[in-house]
């Protein structure tokens, strides 16, 4: 009975903060207009926790081959860092089996559930539908945010990549919940992906209503400016390889979390 409520709570909230701004015709519609232009499918009730941009704060992604060269299991790379301070966590296995790949998200849904942890799944709603995960991320060429809402309701939380002004106001219309935005510093983990800069950062995070996590060559040396930058709806950072593409996955998270945490004290 109470996860009813909840969903219904959420249901209406979403739909007043998606229509506060909207023009349709000839002017701008109150927030009940558009509440009937909403359509989903009943929800999935599971979490039904709403998202919290604080937990945007150290935003960990993993990759299943950097996993590899080190030894690690999903799980136990997942597991590691959270111990390190993670706030939040991707799988973003790129080269697994699908039945593999959901029995690591399952896996790793008990331990970020039990650490309190938020845990998206990149790409793949099907994926986090079957192990009930937090979230979904998607790119601009993947399923699109209000395609993804209408599979997994208001209730999960949806990312959406975006390296332009146009695109983070398209992400806010398609319901989307956070940006992630990037690279900021050039990658070998993402290949033939632009470097923003902190110029494309700064456009996007002036533009965007949505809070946003910076990704892309981020690692403990630069960390600190990127967050120096004072964007107001910057939440955190995002970090693949100088998390996972170490030794130590508790040791490096932990390191850039304190890092983290002495420029928001500064601030
Ligand atoms: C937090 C966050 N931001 C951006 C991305 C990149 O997503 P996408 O554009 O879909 O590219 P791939 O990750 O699929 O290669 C992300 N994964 N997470
Ligand atoms: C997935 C992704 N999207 C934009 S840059 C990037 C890769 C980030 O990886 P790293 O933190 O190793 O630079």
């Amino acid at each position: 009975m109470l996860n009813a409520v909840q969903v219904a709570k959420n249901f209406v909230e979403s739909a007043l903060h998606h229509s506060k701004d909207l023009v349709i015709g000839n002017g701008p519609q109150g927030p009940f207009d558009h509440l009937f232009r909403l359509r989903c499918p009943p929800y999935n009730i599971g979490s039904q926790q709403r998202f919290n941009p604080d937990s945007l704060f150290l935003y960990a992604v993993t990759d299943s081959r950097m996993n590899k060269r080190w030894g690690h299991s999903i799980e136990d790379a997942v597991k590691a860092a959270i111990e390190g301070g993670a706030t939040i966590v991707q799988l973003r296995e790129k080269d697994i089996e699908s039945r593999a790949f959901l029995e690591a998200a399952k896996a790793c849904m008990d331990i970020c559930k039990s650490s309190g942890v938020p845990l998206l799944i990149n790409d793949r709603v099907d994926i986090a539908l079957a192990c009930n995960a937090d979230g979904v991320h998607v790119g601009q060429s993947d399923i699109s945010a209000r395609e993804v809402r209408k599979l997994l309701g208001p209730g999960k939380i949806i990312g959406v990549s975006c390296k332009t002004p146009a695109q983070a106001e398209q992400a806010w219309r398609d319901g989307a919940d956070y940006l992630g935005c990037g690279g900021v510093f050039p990658t070998t983990t993402k290949a033939n992906n632009p470097t923003l800069g902190f110029e494309g950062l700064k456009a996007v995070c002036l533009a965007s209503k949505l809070p946003v996590v910076a990704i892309g060559g981020i690692n403990a040396t630069n960390a600190g400016s990127v967050m120096e930058l004072g964007l107001p709806n910057l939440k955190g950072v995002a970090v693949v390889s100088a998390l996972f593409d170490r030794e130590c996955v508790s040791t490096e998270t932990r390191n850039l979390r304190s890092i983290l945490t002495s420029v928001r004290c500064l601030a």
